[in-house]
């Protein structure tokens, strides 16, 4: 069975008792610490940045995986580095040479992701799989939690499994956007293997039965 990760986008936690949050995730089962960072001109939304980071960073084991909704990008993926991260994924559309912008994030000791918006075409994948470490895929628009699942995903979540697994390299797939336990199973059946969830899983007035829920529906997944 393939190795499927939980991430808890942390958006959806209690701003007020992050670190708290966060630990109550990890105990829950929780794989990855998804960690949003928005500037409100890339995506009309403003969030958190390396300080946040640097402050989570001690109260977990977690990997904290970064998700750069931010332009530019390159400047700052020093300070993330610096602050703990382990994934640094941008946009794009962000940047002017997304491939050296992968280089440098590897350069930083971090692994490297991409992120596909809706809109945007997987054939711009096909130059950057030898330096890619992680695609996300945004089955969103990205800029806030609570949307819903956009259906059109699915189609680019299996082209991406495929491209993938031409490529023989160990390249994650990760899915965000309207993920809950209703849904996860048929998206990692088309190919995903980290699912964020950020109401899915910290509107639960229990995390660890809503983590139950997600684990037993990847259960059933044939992969
Ligand atoms: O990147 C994001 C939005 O840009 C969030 O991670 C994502 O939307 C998760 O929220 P939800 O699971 O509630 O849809």
């Amino acid at each position: 069975m393939a190795d499927f990760k939980i991430a808890p986008s942390i958006l959806s936690a209690d701003f007020a008792n992050l670190g708290a949050e966060v630990q109550a995730v990890e105990k829950a089962g929780a794989d990855y610490c998804h960690f949003d960072v928005m500037d409100n001109h890339y995506v009309p939304n403003l969030t958190i940045g390396p300080m946040v980071a640097e402050a989570l960073n001690p109260v977990t084991n977690m990997p904290l995986d970064v998700h750069l909704m931010i332009e530019p990008v390159d400047d700052i993926v020093p300070e993330f580095a610096k602050a703990g991260a382990d994934i640094i994924t941008f946009h794009p559309e962000a940047s002017r040479h997304p491939h050296r912008t992968l280089q440098l994030i590897k350069s930083q000791g971090c692994r490297a992701g991409i992120s596909l918006n809706p809109g945007t075409p997987v054939e711009m994948l096909d130059y950057l799989m030898d330096e890619v470490d992680l695609i996300l895929v945004m089955s969103v628009n990205p800029g806030f939690g609570g949307q819903a699942f956009i259906e059109s995903a699915m189609d680019k979540i299996r082209a991406i499994r495929e491209r993938i697994d031409n490529s023989g390299r160990a390249i994650e797939l990760e899915v965000d956007g309207g993920i809950k336990a209703d849904n996860v199973a048929r998206v990692a059946e088309a190919g995903a293997d980290v699912f964020v969830s950020g109401s899915g899983v910290f509107k639960a007035d229990d995390y660890a039965a809503r983590m139950k829920e997600f684990r037993e529906a990847l259960a059933g997944v044939k992969r």
